[in-house]
């Protein structure tokens, strides 16, 4: 039987609306072909390969995206997190500086970059002790700050950006009441500031805690965080009005002043302690209030017509019209304000009125043996960085970062042995408080880390410096990092689904996507098949007399 495969147009019922298609259609049963028979053999083929190719499509579609949900699942989460940020404001003695950090997690763990967009900061004077006595003039500077960390944290993460405020001595030096007034203002800026904060995010931590995250920053920065406690390089940090000591150390030690941190599965016991009262700027404080009780400070001579001279004063400075501004707190009587003082230039004399200052208390020691005052301190072992005030002076005398103490004595003795008006010429720029400190600062420092914590004068294990390659050695960014890294562990320690909570927890558009990309995939094809499906139609051929199908557009 010979099939038919004539070919037809369909005649549409109106020329307009429908466009006939050229296509022979085999009706249902064999048995019954005629010689109009129609065979959609070609566009059913057609059809058929195109529907298997649609079928291949979307299967293969939803294999790619249930592999890519596997892999997620089983494999750490690999993938990079979306950039997250936190905010850490530092209350300084001299002034306060906020720091704006953007992370991501990777394999659930933070990964930090302090450079570029990941890493912003602002310090405005004075510091939040400055406002003792006007606790709402701290909003001023406060509200400056975070306006500058909202530019820099998109909008839409502002309230899932943690904001924490942490002092350290100038309000440590404060009377508690006045702190807490202080802090009050802080807390009300920083809760309608739009960023995550709770209360306690604003406190004034201790010096120990200084220390230690002083110590975590330098080590993250040269990559001997998470190794060998003992490749380990300690801090030794010269503030404006507390010095810290933070370094690893096997010597027994009384637990005032024992800390123990762990990062990554490395635990570390250091020793920790910050000296209240003997930042730099403070103990110059503490040397002229010593100009007055010169039995209690030799090196000060004082002459019978009540001439104090000031061997930390290079000759020709105006003493007079300075101290009184120095000693004014200082001073019980108005008669003292009469005395003279001189400026006597010994760079020596003033190394020994520094370790005087050192000293004081000493013979009130409890322990196996003390470093400054009557407190403990181990020997310094292996390498550290001395930063601030430490790197200032070096900076300031031209010293390398690895230089010899005995550097520090020569450019010293030069330094305060010339005579004032010499040194004013050679740095007309700089502030004459600021100069005048040299001297005093080039004296302090020998004394503090040769005299009193024995580091030799001609050893290299000491390295002056502010930065460790492009990191800043500033405790906050250490308080940042070892919270991120408390915080993700805690999130990955929290049962099997820590990969999810990494993932998931603060980038819930992620899970959005691999639920919602199958879907629209799958709604695509689908839509697609169903489009491309052959709409049939059966009309009735009045030439032939009976009902044939036809497929519309
Ligand atoms: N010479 C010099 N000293 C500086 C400079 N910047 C800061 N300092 C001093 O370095 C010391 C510590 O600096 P910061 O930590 O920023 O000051 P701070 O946090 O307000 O002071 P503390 O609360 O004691 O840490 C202070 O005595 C500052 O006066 C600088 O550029 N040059
Ligand atoms: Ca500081």
């Amino acid at each position: 039987m010979r099939r038919s495969h004539a070919r037809s147009r369909v005649k549409s019922s109106s020329k307009t609306d429908m466009d006939p298609i050229k296509f022979q259609i085999r009706s249902g049963n064999r048995a019954s072909s005629s010689s109009s028979t129609y065979t959609l053999t070609k566009s059913n083929s057609k059809h058929a390969k195109s529907n298997l190719m649609l079928t291949v499509a979307s299967i293969s579609i939803v294999l790619g995206f249930l592999f890519l949900f596997y892999s997620i699942l089983f494999s750490g989460g690999n993938l990079r997190g979306s950039l997250r940020y936190s905010v850490v404001i530092d209350g300084g003695s001299t002034g306060t500086r906020i720091h704006v950090f953007g992370y991501r997690i990777e394999s659930g763990k933070p990964v930090f970059e302090f450079r570029g967009a990941n890493y912003a900061s602002l310090k405005l004077h004075p510091g939040l002790s400055a406002f003792a006595d006007d606790p709402d003039g701290a909003s001023v500077s406060l509200t400056e700050l975070v306006e500058f960390a909202k530019g820099r944290v998109p909008k839409g993460m502002w309230m899932e950006t943690e904001v924490r405020l942490m002092a350290t001595a100038g309000m440590r030096l404060l009377e508690l009441p006045v702190q807490e007034k202080i802090l009050g203002v802080a807390r009300r800026v920083l809760k309608s500031s739009g960023f995550l904060f709770r209360d306690e995010w604003a406190s004034v931590i201790s010096g120990s805690d200084e220390g230690v995250y002083a110590w975590v920053v330098a080590n993250f920065a040269l990559g001997s965080l998470g190794g060998d406690p003992l490749k380990t390089t300690g801090i030794v940090e010269l503030g404006g009005a507390s010095a810290q000591v933070t370094f690893v150390s096997s010597e027994p030690m009384p637990p005032e002043f024992s800390r123990t941190i762990s990062f990554g599965n490395v635990s570390y016991n250091l020793y920790s302690h910050s000296f209240l009262h003997f930042g730099q700027n403070a103990a110059h404080d503490k040397l002229w209030g010593s100009l007055l009780s010169r039995d209690h400070n030799p090196a000060m001579e004082s002459t019978r017509e009540k001439i104090f001279t000031d061997p930390c004063a290079p000759r020709g400075y105006n003493l007079d019209a300075n101290t009184q501004k120095h000693l004014s707190g200082l001073l019980a009587e108005e008669s003292r304000i009469s005395d003279s003082f001189q400026a006597g230039g010994n760079y020596s004399q003033c190394r020994s009125a520094a370790l005087n200052i050192l000293q004081e208390g000493n013979e009130k020691c409890s322990y196996q043996h003390c470093s400054i005052g009557s407190t403990f301190t181990p020997k310094l072992r292996g390498r550290f960085f001395a930063t601030e005030n430490f790197f200032y002076t070096s900076k300031f005398f031209g010293l390398r970062e690895k230089a010899w103490l005995s550097n520090m004595i020569s450019a010293g003795e030069r330094f305060c042995g010339e005579d004032w008006s010499k040194l004013r010429v050679k740095d007309p720029s700089l502030d004459e408080e600021d100069l005048l400190r040299y001297c005093f600062s080039s004296a302090y420092i020998v004394s503090l880390l040769h005299d009193t914590f024995g580091i030799p004068l001609d050893d290299e294990r000491i390295g002056y410096a502010n930065q460790a390659g492009d990191i800043p050695l500033d405790w906050a960014l250490g308080a940042f990092i070892l919270q991120t890294a408390t915080e993700t562990s805690q999130h990955s320690s929290s049962g099997n689904l820590h990969w999810f909570h990494a993932l998931f927890s603060h980038d819930s558009k992620l899970l959005h996507y691999l639920i919602g990309i199958p879907i629209l995939m799958t709604a695509l094809v689908y839509l697609v098949t169903k489009w491309r499906k052959p709409q049939l139609k059966t009309i009735y051929d009045l030439e032939k007399g009976r009902y044939i199908v036809t497929r519309i557009r």
